[in-house]
């Protein structure tokens, strides 16, 4: 039966990357994307403004919507200090069982948690469940009509407080208008975008930082 781009990927990682390094299973999905196959990873360019604003919050809670093969979530667990934690979700149980592999490669299962289902149903839980207070840094690379709902309900569980960071992928192409405008209107945030390209190509993208003031 014919492998899905996912297993490639995976496959690609297992050739290439070195078992417990992080960083060489970045540059073996990358390599993978530019030569072989696109595949909806945050990528190089817009990782590194990703790496830059996790080094700068220095997060003990990290929650990621959307973790796809685990690209970003390795590359911000690979940054992170020694006790923190980063609980990311993923609607779709095929990625997440690729993404739980990548992970393991990387040799990163003890600061990572991948959760499956719609994150409208896990936000709520993360208190009760994971016995998350606050988070210090978001990152929402999920799907573009959720990130303003789900931003929403962070907020009314309590799930952000004052200096919480959100980063959003994606928030030119393929857009995020309503979540934009949201977040760079609303006096409960200090919004800054981050100009880059599309994952892998010459079109442009980037980056939203938008810190909650409480
Ligand atoms: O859905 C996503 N989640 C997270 N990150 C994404 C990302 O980083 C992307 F670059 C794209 C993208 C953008 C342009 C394009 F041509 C194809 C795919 C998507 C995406 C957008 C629309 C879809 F129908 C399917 C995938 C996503
Ligand atoms: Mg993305």
């Amino acid at each position: 039966t014919q492998s899905t781009r996912p297993q490639r990927l995976l496959h690609a990682v297992q050739k290439n990357a070195t078992r417990g390094d992080p960083r060489s299973v970045v540059k073996a999905i990358d390599n993978f994307c530019r030569q072989k196959e696109w595949a909806m990873n945050v990528g190089d360019e817009k990782g590194c403004i990703l790496d830059s604003v996790v080094s700068e919050v220095n997060p003990v809670t990290v929650l990621e919507l959307g973790t796809y093969c685990g690209y970003s979530t390795v590359r911000i667990a690979s940054l992170l200090p020694p006790r923190a934690k980063i609980i990311t979700l993923e609607f779709n149980p095929d990625y997440a069982k690729i993404a739980r592999q990548v992970i393991a490669w990387a040799g990163l299962e003890d600061k990572i948690q991948v959760v499956e289902g719609p994150s409208g149903e896990w936000i709520p839980k993360m208190k009760e469940q994971f016995g998350v207070k606050t988070f210090d840094l978001v990152f929402l690379d999920h799907w573009k009509d959720r990130y303003l709902p789900d931003t929403k309900l962070l907020e009314d569980c309590g799930l952000l407080r004052k200096g919480s960071i959100l980063l959003a992928d994606n928030v030119i192409c393929p857009g995020t208008p309503d979540y934009l405008e949201y977040v760079r209107n609303s006096p409960r945030y200090k919004s800054q975008y981050f100009k880059s390209h599309l994952e892998y190509t010459k079109a442009e993208d980037g980056l939203e930082k938008s810190v909650f003031l409480g």
